[in-house]
């Protein structure tokens, strides 16, 4: 058995996302197509044979531990696994911002629950993991499950997808939005139209728009501002409820350049759209 290993968490962009209808419970009925970034966050996981239980090595700056997706993921295995597990020890390498769209909080759970999956030899199936990461919330699943896709009914309901994998410029205006806030509007477009998808739904983005865009460019002059200036270079977008937003180039060197021009002050990066996760890449490596 190993008794260590680094994964990567990695970020998602909504390349678009269309609200098409309200649940009974009040959620929101998306379709959106989620690609992943070659870029995003590291845990390591160490088992700690001597020491039972789920530690991290830092928190979170506002994140109590209990509430940490980390933990509440390894939790939620233990709470499954029929027998004594190894204590383990995880350490989080955070890169992407927390409450930005980029799903870093879901990825991280989703990361956690795959990795102990293969630490801890625990063989459950990827349904199994993409299932319990649902109770943890709804983009993980996409996550467990490491292929782009088109989403529907909360984001759960996922069709493999193979958008082109373009170069982006991503960045955070200097705000937080808070997801139910966004999705609580008055205003929130809610009854764009259904789009049909073939089964290989390779995904024209550039068609589709954010309906949460209007209400955010409105309550917050930031995320505004940056969507006027990136748009100069061609179309840019919010990703999830935001608050980061990114353009999208068909080359490294054409995304760094308009990079290396941004206003100074505002945060963000650049890096590659990917169909499969960084995630899954490692563990083919690892296999
Ligand atoms: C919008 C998306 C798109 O990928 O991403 P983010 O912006 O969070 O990255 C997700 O669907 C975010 O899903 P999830 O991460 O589970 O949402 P939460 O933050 O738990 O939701 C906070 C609140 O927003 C409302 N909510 C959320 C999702 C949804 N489809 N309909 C809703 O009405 C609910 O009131 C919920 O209690
Ligand atoms: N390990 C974690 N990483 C990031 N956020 C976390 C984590 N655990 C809990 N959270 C909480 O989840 C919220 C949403 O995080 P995140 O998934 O990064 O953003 P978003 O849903 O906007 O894409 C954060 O604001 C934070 O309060």
């Amino acid at each position: 058995m190993k008794t260590s290993i680094t994964l990567p968490s990695p970020a998602k962009l909504n390349l678009f996302l269309h609200i098409v209808g309200r649940r009974p419970d009040g959620y929101h009925e998306l379709q959106t197509l989620f690609q992943f970034l070659d870029y995003g966050d590291d845990l390591t996981f160490t088992l700690t044979p001597d020491q039972p239980g789920v530690r991290l090595t830092e928190s979170l700056p506002g994140v109590a531990e209990e509430d940490n997706l980390i933990i509440r993921a390894a939790n939620a295995l233990i709470d499954q696994a029929r027998h004594p597990l190894p204590g383990v020890t995880i350490s989080i390498d955070k890169r992407l911002p927390m409450g930005g769209g980029l799903g870093g909080g879901s990825s991280n759970a989703a990361t956690t629950l795959v990795g102990l999956n293969h630490l801890w030899e625990l063989n459950l199936s990827a349904d199994a993991l993409a299932d319990i990461g649902l109770g943890l919330g709804a983009d993980v699943p996409v996550f467990v499950r490491g292929h782009a896709a088109f989403g529907e009914g909360v984001g759960e309901q996922l069709t493999p997808a193979n958008p082109p994998e373009d170069w982006f410029v991503v960045l955070k205006p200097d705000c937080s939005i808070n997801t139910g806030k966004i999705f609580s509007e008055e205003g929130l477009t809610r009854d764009t139209p259904r789009i049909k998808i073939a089964p290989a739904f390779e995904g024209d983005a550039s068609r589709y728009r954010n309906d949460c865009e209007d209400v955010v460019r409105k309550l917050y002059p930031e995320v505004k501002e940056s969507l006027d200036w990136l748009t100069q270079f061609g179309p840019a977008r919010l990703t999830g409820t935001g608050a980061c937003i990114f353009g999208r180039f068909p080359t490294e060197s054409a995304a760094r350049i308009i990079w290396e021009s941004k206003p100074s002050g505002i945060t963000g990066f650049v890096a590659r759209g990917v169909n499969i996760s960084p995630l899954h890449e490692k563990l083919t490596e690892l296999n």
